[in-house]
């Protein structure tokens, strides 16, 4: 949204300025905001809401144009972040003033438009009536110039809010990192697995992989050791899983791997390939050189079924890996 250059900012402005007057919509920067959307064109489902809306109150309430405001033109990643939120009030001010002026300008315009009317009704003197024409003539251009500095003004919010969203999109990557092992933490997976999920038929994977005894090789070899552990397997995993496979660290030694477009079969083959690569690996204590002993990792895999929801996935999920963790570890375990 909001992606327009100045001219064509204050052209989309025009547009937007008489469709609300017809329609009688309040001039607030919310409607202001949602009318300039809907003037560009660029977002059909915007346009479908308001044209339904429009059909059932013949006009767009207050309380609808906020939420459109919301979900459409600031959209969820706005909400949240304190700073960006502090910017995004003061842009709504900076809109608020100006559009009280447009205001105030267009019904003078409007109150002009009707004096001159009435006044061409009852004179035909030429002097008068060039008195007239060039009243509307200086009424009108001054109209023009607030509408066109208004659309100067929107063209500004919308280079603040592209900057916003960058700021935006900076902040969201950085809570969803795990600072540990530099990959994603629990938040991000959660939004990747939710992002996924309504496009997946059957062939969503999840695999959760958890290190098997992390609390006694922690007491056996250090509490470093164990977090040198943790970082390794995330190193291995990265480099041992395909390009389309999405990581992320939970908690300890867990990590969960979303994989598009893999069935359950060749899901279990690439859970049991990477067991079988963690236990063959010879891992050896940095500080004094020395092989740990075995290092094994427990799995379980499954694989989106029906009509099931992401929650679900992760506790069938849960549910294998604690049935893997139960069998006797290093080994992995699904659904058959
Ligand atoms: N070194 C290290 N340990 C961690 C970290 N985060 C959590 N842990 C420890 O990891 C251990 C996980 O223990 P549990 O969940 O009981 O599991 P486990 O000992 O691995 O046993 P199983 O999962 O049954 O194989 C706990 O002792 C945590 O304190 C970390 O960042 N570094």
């Amino acid at each position: 949204m909001f992606q327009h250059s100045m001219k064509q900012a204050n052209q989309l402005m025009r547009s937007a300025i008489p469709l609300m007057v017809k329609l009688d919509i309040p001039p607030t920067p919310y409607n202001y905001g949602i009318w300039y959307e809907y003037a560009s064109n660029n977002n059909p489902k915007l346009n479908q809401v308001v044209d339904r809306t429009i059909r059932r109150f013949g006009t767009l309430p207050a309380f609808v144009s906020k939420e459109l405001f919301n979900e459409f033109i600031i959209a969820d990643d706005i909400k949240p972040a304190d700073a960006q939120r502090k910017s995004l009030d003061e842009l709504t001010e900076k809109l608020n003033d100006e559009s009280a002026s447009v205001t105030k300008e267009l019904s003078t315009f409007t109150q002009s438009l009707s004096h001159t009317r009435a006044a061409l009704k009852v004179n035909t003197d030429k002097e008068k009536l060039i008195h007239i024409a060039n009243l509307l003539d200086r009424r009108t251009f001054k109209a023009n110039q607030v509408v066109e500095q208004f659309g100067e003004t929107l063209s500004e919010v919308q280079n603040e809010l592209t900057r916003l969203r960058r700021e935006l999109a900076e902040v969201k990557k950085s809570t969803e990192l795990d600072q540990m092992t530099l990959l994603a933490n629990e938040k991000g997976f959660e939004r990747t697995l939710f992002a996924w999920a309504p496009f997946a038929e059957d062939d969503l994977t999840l695999l959760i992989i958890d290190i098997d005894n992390l609390s006694q090789i922690n007491q056996d070899y250090s509490k470093k050791v164990g977090s040198s552990l943790i970082l390794y397997i995330a190193k291995t995993l990265s480099s041992v899983l395909p390009d389309k496979a999405y990581i992320a660290r939970l908690k300890g030694g867990q990590f969960v791997v979303l994989v598009k477009d893999m069935e359950l079969g060749e899901a279990s083959k690439l859970a049991d390939s990477i067991r079988l690569n963690i236990s063959n690996q010879k891992i050896r204590n940095k500080d004094n050189n020395t092989l740990l002993k075995q290092i094994t990792v427990s799995i379980g895999v499954a694989t989106l079924l029906g009509d099931e929801g992401p929650s679900e996935l992760v506790q069938r999920a849960q549910h294998y890996l604690t049935y893997a963790k139960r069998s006797g570890k290093n080994c992995i375990a699904h659904h058959v």
